[in-house]
């Protein structure tokens, strides 16, 4: 302890009692303080202290060994104890406290208030001391001590000789032989053999002593012994015991490959005697015989000349490299996956424009706008094969068979179908892949589609586009981009095979809900197809034509077995289902099959228990037990069997029962879903003229709202609303509410059904119960045109509503609507609130100019 031998330490130490270990000179040791008098020292003493002389401490070990607990203490200590009586007073309320301690240096303090307050110090022993006298105990306990290591004794003589040297000498040998029998390459054992080479010998025994497997017990002992060749004679059996316990450890660890040694001696001697058989060699053919399968594969794989000189480098890698290697794994499955892509397989288009118009047709009822564009396409591929063609992207509520139309593209064309679901994909390596750097690497999901088709030429549908999420991983629409532009995918390269891929050949179709959230890039590079919703008579034709034979079909059941009539289905539509598509159409078709599926299979076993050499019992079974005698066939589901199975009707139209009241309007909505019409309601109660609106409202939606109050406001006089004051709102609150509380509502067109709204519950007259509407309004009463008519305008049919009011200019959105359906509507088209007004209401809602004046004459 050269660098030691000049600290002088305070003759008054403060003292820390430490129960968690021992600290030698030379060693560094974290203590944690909690108990209250060291917690006191630690903030007055090492907290607020500010010179180096405060940062030293005395630590005192209390610490019983639990292995060789004993109640012996060393000497030295037993005579202070009873020596010095004070003391042996603090030793009682510490325990057994141990007269000689480490002066150490508090070198860090980190305090904690969890699970208590505390404190965890770290400590660096510097040299022994000796209790002389305890000073006092309170707050903390500080005694005069005496400094025991005189260490310049022993470095100022140089080499010790005698006993003491020899002794050195033999701990210092010790010591290299173990550091020697640890494993070099680590760096912290190759600074512990350099250490040990620059450290003085008469401290060796502490630092060692610190360092090995030794009980609390063995360390103070080593600590009481004052004189180094006690010291030296106390730590060497320590060291030899260590050294002993490795090199059993070491056996052990060997005999085992020795063991593999002996195996494979047998089995190359012994077991296979007519042949002098080698199991390394045979590895070796294996491996060979492996990686030549693969350099096969690879040249039959028809891969562009990128791709091939890739795989040869990588071949050439995994030939050198042994098995047991983790890369060979990974460059083994990269391989095979380059073998397995379609790079230059593909099927051949059989398309024929008139064939692919029967099938679409027979495949799915309506959509004709839908099916004329896909047949344009189609019938353009004919003509020019390498058609850099628009990639389409159905857009529709759920449910309406965007899907099913994409899969029917494939057929019509021959070709390969596969679809890839990129519904909360946030990682944009979900699309590209990982890098081969990554554990578990693979590639994306175009890569693996293809490796799955096996074609370079499938029909990719990309579904819901609109829900792709963005995340710290990087942004999937991004890397869709690529995918998409018929300039560039010709040379996607995927992070996982590092190498392009032609994707030009693959014909890519996208749905999706709504174009809204589809990013502003990735919209641009499709052409987006308007899938819309469903009238009720299509919803009854495609439920018979395609619905109802499929959903028999998959339940095992016959048209003879069951039969539901068009009236049925209808009921099925209006009073099971809400929705644009036909999805609960399906479900609620697949209910009824379940329950006619067990009435038939009740009947097949009454029917077999009917056979003749049973029949005698049959009577009496059927009494017992109650079973009913086989349905009869067809079964057909009318009105009452449709209620017995699926339950009473959960849709009633509740229109004309919720407009019994002035304040209620009917507005139509979009939503992704498709159209719906949608109750706004208002109330008045005494209050100072505030508005208050719910329904979980967007911002737009709540300037819809004061848009118009204000106009109503302005036009009170007009339209008589003021009840002969100025102001209709003086003295008066109102609430404005949109049903479905819980569903987020926004957007500019429900203007003119909140104007009706209001205008209905200040003039107190109730508003037609068979008129929905929809449009935005101006401050001057303007009616402006909106999205979403056809969908709108379907919802209002479903609901049995009789007059649509819209905005004049949406007028031309009409055409998009079936004919019956237009048949079916009364449409008021509307360029003012005026007219809007005219039309919500019997008999219309005249301004004032238009009543009579009541003169008075004096
Ligand atoms: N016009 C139709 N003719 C025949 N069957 C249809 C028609 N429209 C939808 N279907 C049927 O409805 C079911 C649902 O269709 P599909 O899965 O294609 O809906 P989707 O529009 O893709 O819905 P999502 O947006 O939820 O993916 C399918 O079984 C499909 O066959």
């Amino acid at each position: 302890m050269s660098s030691n031998s000049g600290i002088q330490i305070p003759s008054r130490l403060p003292l820390l009692c430490t129960h968690d270990g021992v600290l030698l000179p030379g060693s560094t040791m974290r203590i944690s303080v909690d108990t209250a008098r060291n917690m006191q020292l630690v903030k007055s003493r090492l907290l607020k202290g500010t010179s180096l002389k405060s940062t030293i401490i005395g630590v005192i070990p209390n610490t019983r060994d639990p292995e060789h607990d004993s109640d012996e203490l060393p000497s030295l200590h037993r005579w202070v104890c009873i020596v010095r009586l004070s003391w042996a007073h603090y030793c009682n309320l510490c325990f057994c406290l141990l007269s000689i301690g480490t002066a150490g240096l508090a070198v860090q303090v980190v305090g904690s208030n969890w699970p208590k307050p505390h404190y965890t110090l770290l400590i660096t022993g510097l040299c022994r001391f000796r209790v002389t006298q305890l000073l006092r105990e309170r707050p903390f306990p500080v005694a005069e001590v005496e400094q025991l290591d005189k260490l310049e004794q022993y470095t100022e003589g140089g080499q010790a000789d005698g006993e003491l040297g020899e002794l050195s000498q033999r701990f210092y040998q010790a010591a290299v032989q173990l550091v020697g029998m640890l494993d070099m390459s680590v760096p912290v054992v190759a600074k512990l053999r350099r250490l040990l080479d620059s450290l003085p010998r008469e401290t060796l025994p502490d630092v060692l002593a610190s360092m090995i497997r030794t009980s609390n017990k063995e360390k103070l002992q080593v600590l009481d012994a004052v004189d180094l060749e006690e010291r030296f004679k106390k730590a060497l059996p320590l060291l030899t015991r260590q050294i002993e316990g490795l090199k059993l450890l070491q056996k052990t660890r060997k005999l085992r490959p020795d063991d593999d040694k002996r195996v494979l001696a047998i089995r190359k001697g012994g077991v296979f005697p007519g042949r002098q058989f080698s199991l390394d060699e045979e590895v070796e053919d294996e491996d060979g015989d492996d990686t030549a399968m693969l350099e096969k594969k690879v040249k039959a794989a028809a891969m562009p000349e990128a791709a091939l000189r890739v795989c040869l480098k990588e071949l050439k890698r995994l030939k050198k490299m042994p098995q047991s290697m983790p890369e060979y794994a990974l460059t083994h499955n990269y391989l095979e996956m380059m073998v397995e892509l379609p790079w230059s397989k593909s099927t051949t288009d059989c398309l024929d424009i008139r064939a692919a118009r029967v099938l679409l047709d027979n495949d799915h009822y309506a959509m004709e706008k839908l099916k004329r564009r896909v047949l344009e396409y189609l019938a353009v591929r004919q003509l020019k094969s390498t058609l850099k063609g628009p990639i389409l992207c159905f857009v529709g509520p759920p449910g309406v068979g965007k899907t099913s139309v994409g899969r029917s593209i494939a057929r019509t064309l021959g070709r390969e179908f596969h679809r890839i679901a990129l519904g909360g994909v946030c990682d944009q390596s979900d699309i590209r892949g990982h890098r081969r750097t990554y554990v578990g690497s693979m590639p994306g999901r175009i890569i693996n589609g293809l490796k799955t088709v096996g074609v370079n030429n499938p029909v990719f549908l990309l579904d819901e586009v609109d829900k792709l999420g963005k995340s710290l991983q990087g942004d999937p629409a991004a890397a869709l981009l690529e995918v998409l532009d018929p300039e560039q995918n010709h040379s996607f390269t995927d992070h996982y095979l590092n190498v392009p891929f032609d994707l030009s050949q693959v014909l890519f179709i996208a749905t999706a809900n709504t174009a809204a959230t589809i990013p502003p890039a990735l919209l641009d590079r499709m052409e987006v197809l308007q899938v819309p919703g469903y009238t009720q008579e299509e919803k009854v034709e495609i439920a018979h034509r395609h619905l109802i034979p499929h959903q028999l079909e998959q339940h095992g059941l016959t048209p003879q077995q069951l039969q539901i009539p068009q009236d049925t289905t209808k009921d099925i539509i209006s009073k099971y289902t809400r929705e644009a598509g036909v999805r609960s159409l399906e479900r609620k078709i697949g209910a009824i099959c379940r329950a006619v599926a067990v009435k038939v299979a009740e009947g097949h076993k009454v029917s077999r228990a009917e056979s003749p050499t049973e029949q005698h019992n049959t009577e009496n079974k059927e009494e017992d037990s109650g079973i009913a005698s086989p349905p009869e066939m067809p079964i057909v589901i009318d009105h009452i069997a449709l209620k017995d199975i699926l339950g009473p009707p959960v849709f009633e139209m509740e229109v004309s029962e919720r407009l019994t009241l002035p304040g209620v309007a009917i507005g139509l909505a979009w939503t992704p879903m498709g159209g719906e019409i949608m109750f706004v309601e208002a109330s008045r109660m005494e209050g100072d003229g505030q508005l208050t609106l719910t329904g979980q409202l967007g911002d737009v939606m709540k300037e819809s709202a004061h848009l118009a109050i204000s106009w109503l406001r302005s036009n009170a006089k007009t339209y008589l609303l003021a009840n002969g004051s100025a102001d209709p709102l003086e003295g008066t609150d109102i609430h404005l509410h949109f049903p479905a509380g819980a569903v987020t509502k926004d957007g500019p067109s429900a203007g003119v059904t909140i104007v009706t709204c209001l205008a209905s519950l200040l003039s107190g007259r109730l508003v037609r119960s068979d008129v929905a509407m929809t449009g935005e309004i101006t401050l001057r009463g303007l009616v402006l045109p909106v999205g979403g008519i056809k969908d709108k305008v379907l919802a209002a049919h479903r609901a049995n509503l009789k007059r649509v009011i819209i905005p004049k200019r949406n007028e031309k959105d009409l055409e998009e609507i079936p004919a019956h359906v237009r048949a079916d509507l009364d449409f008021v088209f509307a360029s003012t609130l005026d007219e809007v007004l005219n039309a919500a209401f019997d008999g219309g809602f005249p301004a004032a100019v238009n009543h009579p004046q009541v003169v008075s004459k004096l």
